[in-house]
C-alpha cells in the first residue's frame, strides 16, 4: 500500500486559481514559500512550482486527486457575477462548494479559506461602514448575491474544531487590479460606446473598492490564523482597502488615466434604476427570440448609485488586518497594467 505524505502546512490547493484574484493569490503564496496545486476549470497560465488538475469543482473525483497532501484549500472559484444564469449559480456556488467541504473531508484537508463577498449583505440600499453581524441580505439583488450568501453559510457551518476541520471567509469588496476582468474592461468597453458620459444621482455617495494584493493579504492572514483556539474560525471577515472612496471619484480617476473623460452630466438614481429593471425584465422576457446583455443592469446601477462600504475593524482585531497598497497607488499600479485600453490604443 503507498504510504500516504504528511500534508505539509504549506501545502496548498486554489481552487479557481486560474481567475483574477486566484493567480494573484497562487502568485503570492510562492512568494511566501508554499507550494501550491491549482484547481479550476481551465489553464490559462504556466508557473513553475504551480501543479495544475482541471476540472469541474461540482465533480467530485477530479477534485480529490488536487486535494492530496495539501493542509490548505482556499476555495475562489464562481461563475462571474456578470452572468444571469441562475441554474449555473445554483450549481457552481451552491452545490459545488458542498462538494468542496465533502472533497476537502474526504482528503484530510484541515483549514478552508473561502473568498465570499460583502455583498452577500447588500439590498440595494445604503450600507455605511457595514460590520459582518449586519443579517444575511433577504431580497438578494441578484443570483450571483443569493448564492453566494447560500455558499458562505455552507463554509461557515462546516467549520468544526472537534473533527480538524476549520473553515474562514473572507468578504472583499470590489475587487480591482492587473489583469481584473470586469471592473476595468467594462468601464472601458462602457467609455468607448459613449456611455460613460452620466453620474448616477448626486454623485457623494461612499464605496470601497479593494486593492487586490490587499485581498490576497487577507486570505493569507486568514489562512495563518486559522487554529483551533482562534477567535476566526467559523467566521465571515471583511477584507477592503478601509478607504470608503466616492464611487463616481474613482471611476473618474480610472477613466482619466487611460485617457478617457470622466462622467459630468448627472441623472436621477430612482429614473436609471427603474429603466435598468424594465430592460432586465424586457431581456428576460425576449431571451427566447433575442439575446441582449444592458450595460446598466439593475445591480451595477444599485452599486453605482449608493452607499456601500464596510467596518474592517474585525480583521484587524482577529488577525492583524492592515491594507498593504493604499487605494492611489492601487490605481497608479492597474491603469499602468492596461496599456491596450488607453484611449487610441
Ligand atoms: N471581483 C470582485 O470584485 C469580487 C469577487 N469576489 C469573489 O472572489 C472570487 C474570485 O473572483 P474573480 O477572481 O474576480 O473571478 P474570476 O472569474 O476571475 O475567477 C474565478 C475562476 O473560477 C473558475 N471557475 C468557475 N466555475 C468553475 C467550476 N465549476 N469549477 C472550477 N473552476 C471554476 C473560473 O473559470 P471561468 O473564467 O472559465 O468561469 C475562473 O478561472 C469569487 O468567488 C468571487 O465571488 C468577491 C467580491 C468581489
Ligand atoms: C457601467 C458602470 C455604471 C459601472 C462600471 C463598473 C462596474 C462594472 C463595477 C463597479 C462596481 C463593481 C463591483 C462588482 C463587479 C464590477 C462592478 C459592478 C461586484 C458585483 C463583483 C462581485 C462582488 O462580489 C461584488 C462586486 C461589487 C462591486
Amino acid at each position: 500500500m503507498a504510504t500516504r505524505l504528511r500534508p505539509s502546512n504549506k501545502r496548498c490547493t486554489v481552487i479557481g486559481g486560474s481567475g483574477f484574484l486566484g493567480r494573484h493569490l497562487v502568485e503570492k503564496l510562492l512568494e511566501r514559500g508554499y507550494s501550491v496545486s491549482v484547481f479550476d476549470i481551465r489553464q490559462s497560465y504556466e508557473l513553475p512550482g504551480v501543479t495544475f488538475y482541471q476540472g469541474d469543482l461540482c465533480d467530485k473525483r477530479t477534485l480529490l486527486p488536487a486535494l492530496q497532501d495539501v493542509s490548505l484549500v482556499f476555495h475562489c472559484a464562481s461563475p462571474a457575477p456578470g452572468s444571469d444564469n441562475r441554474e449555473l449559480f445554483e450549481r457552481v456556488n451552491i452545490l459545488g462548494t458542498r462538494t468542496v467541504i465533502e472533497a476537502c473531508v474526504e482528503a484530510g484537508v484541515q483549514k478552508l479559506v473561502l473568498t465570499s463577498s460583502a455583498s452577500v449583505v447588500f439590498e440595494g440600499t445604503d450600507i455605511k461602514n457595514g460590520r459582518e453581524d449586519l443579517p444575511y441580505a433577504k431580497k438578494p439583488i441578484d443570483y450571483y448575491t443569493q448564492t453566494k450568501i447560500e455558499q458562505e453559510k455552507l463554509v461557515l457551518a462546516a467549520c468544526d474544531t472537534e473533527k480538524n476541520f476549520l473553515t474562514v471567509a473572507i468578504r472583499p469588496h470590489g475587487i480591482f487590479g492587473p489583469r481584473d476582468p470586469q471592473l476595468v474592461p467594462i468601464l472601458v468597453d462602457t467609455a468607448r460606446r459613449g456611455k460613460m458620459k452620466f453620474i448616477i444621482g448626486d454623485g457623494t455617495n461612499l464605496v470601497d473598492f479593494t486593492f487586490v494584493e490587499n485581498v490576497v493579504h487577507g486570505h493569507i492572514l486568514a489562512a495563518e490564523h486559522l487554529r483551533p483556539s482562534s477567535p476566526i474560525c467559523g467566521k465571515p471577515y471583511h477584507i477592503t482597502n478601509d478607504e470608503p472612496v466616492r464611487f463616481w471619484d474613482f471611476m473618474s480617476e480610472v477613466l482619466m488615466g487611460l485617457g478617457y473623460a470622466a462622467p459630468r452630466y448627472h441623472l436621477p438614481y430612482t429614473l436609471v434604476y427603474g429603466l435598468a429593471l424594465l430592460l432586465w425584465l424586457l431581456a428576460l422576457v425576449l431571451r427566447p427570440l433575442v439575446s441582449f446583455k444592458p450595460t446598466f443592469t439593475p445591480m451595477r446601477v444599485a452599486l453605482a448609485g449608493t452607499h456601500h462600504y464596510y467596518s474592517c475593524e474585525r480583521a484587524k482585531q482577529d488577525m492583524g488586518y492592515k491594507p498593504v497598497i493604499g487605494l492611489k497607488e492601487g490605481i497608479t499600479l492597474t491603469v499602468q497594467s492596461y496599456p491596450h485600453l488607453r484611449r487610441g490604443a
